[in-house]
């Protein structure tokens, strides 16, 4: 895969490029707590899974970290600090600047954030052009490096391309491309991988996997399938109704849990083949 970033210098090791202490989060339209207390830390390399029911909290507590809160949320406690900086005091003007270039996200439904009626590989160029000031024909070409980042083949020939021409699998590696497109320490993956068939799912995992390790991108991956958790994540938080009841290290949370609600979370998932990332994890542990 081309190399896009260097990686981080040994003293920027140690500090966290996200820190998230105790937030939560509230409706004000309800007048009650929807996330009541998240707390984890990313330092780069790292993995960070939330998993949970539907409705528990986990898009909510990205959408916090990101400060794009729907209309009538707002965090009510905690705080966040990206790459040192507390997100509370940040301008409008500040989190555009660290949007993309410090923390970017990709969700679910690739399809949906990109323009049908232009072809992917501008739209990739334009993100690159707005977020790294490059001219137009740099960016032509830091895109199309991106596209060959993300392992897509021909590139050149994809760049071309209308969204409704891709498959899910490529739209959402496009998606990836122009996430990272500008460096960021820290990329959301909020059930990234979830509208995906199982092969092409793998395949977007090693892909994240392979920017972890090259670039020392920090991950928090949002998902409910704890497969996906157990090949990629570090550390596991579990939420259930707005609370984190259950959260350590992969291998500890996935082997020997400790509360209830997580011991049905996998009981659920041993249908789907858990066992083999779980022996995995053990034998990396
Ligand atoms: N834009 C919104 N307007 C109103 N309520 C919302 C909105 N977004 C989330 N909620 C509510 O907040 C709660 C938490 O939602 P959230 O999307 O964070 O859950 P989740 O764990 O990500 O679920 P899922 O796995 O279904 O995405 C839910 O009860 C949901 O109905």
């Amino acid at each position: 895969m081309t190399s896009l970033v260097t990686s981080p210098s040994v003293a920027e090791v140690t500090e966290p490029v996200l820190a998230v202490r105790e937030v939560r989060v509230s409706s004000q339209v309800e007048q009650r707590e929807i996330v009541r207390g998240v707390s984890f830390e990313l330092t780069p390399g790292k993995v960070v899974g939330i998993v949970g029911e539907s409705g528990s909290g986990k898009t909510l507590t990205c959408r916090a970290i990101l400060g794009v809160l729907p209309e009538h949320f707002e965090i009510s406690g905690g705080s966040v600090h990206l790459a040192g900086e507390d997100v509370s005091a940040l301008t409008p003007a500040r989190w555009t600047a660290l949007r993309g270039s410090t923390i970017s996200a990709v969700f679910q439904d690739p399809a949906s954030y990109l323009n049908p009626s232009i072809p992917v590989g501008p739209q990739i160029a334009e993100v690159v052009r707005v977020k790294t000031g490059l001219r137009r024909r740099q960016a032509r070409r830091r895109a199309l490096d991106l596209l060959a980042a993300v392992q897509l083949r021909e590139p050149g020939q994809v760049y071309h391309q209308y969204a409704f021409e891709l498959s899910g699998g490529m739209l959402q590696r496009i998606l990836i491309a122009a996430a990272i497109a500008a460096d960021p320490r820290v990329l959301i993956a909020d059930e990234a991988t979830t509208a995906l068939d199982v092969t092409v799912q793998a395949e977007i995992l090693d892909l994240l996997a392979d920017l972890r390790e090259q670039t020392g991108l920090a991950l928090v991956v949002v998902s409910h399938d704890l497969a996906v958790v157990a090949q990629l994540c570090d550390e596991v938080l579990v939420m259930r109704e707005g609370e984190v009841v259950e959260q350590g290290s992969t291998a500890d949370v996935l082997y020997r849990p400790r509360h209830e609600y997580t011991r049905l979370l996998i009981d659920e998932h041993d249908q789907y083949g858990l066992d083999k990332f779980l022996d995995r994890a053990e034998v990396s542990r």
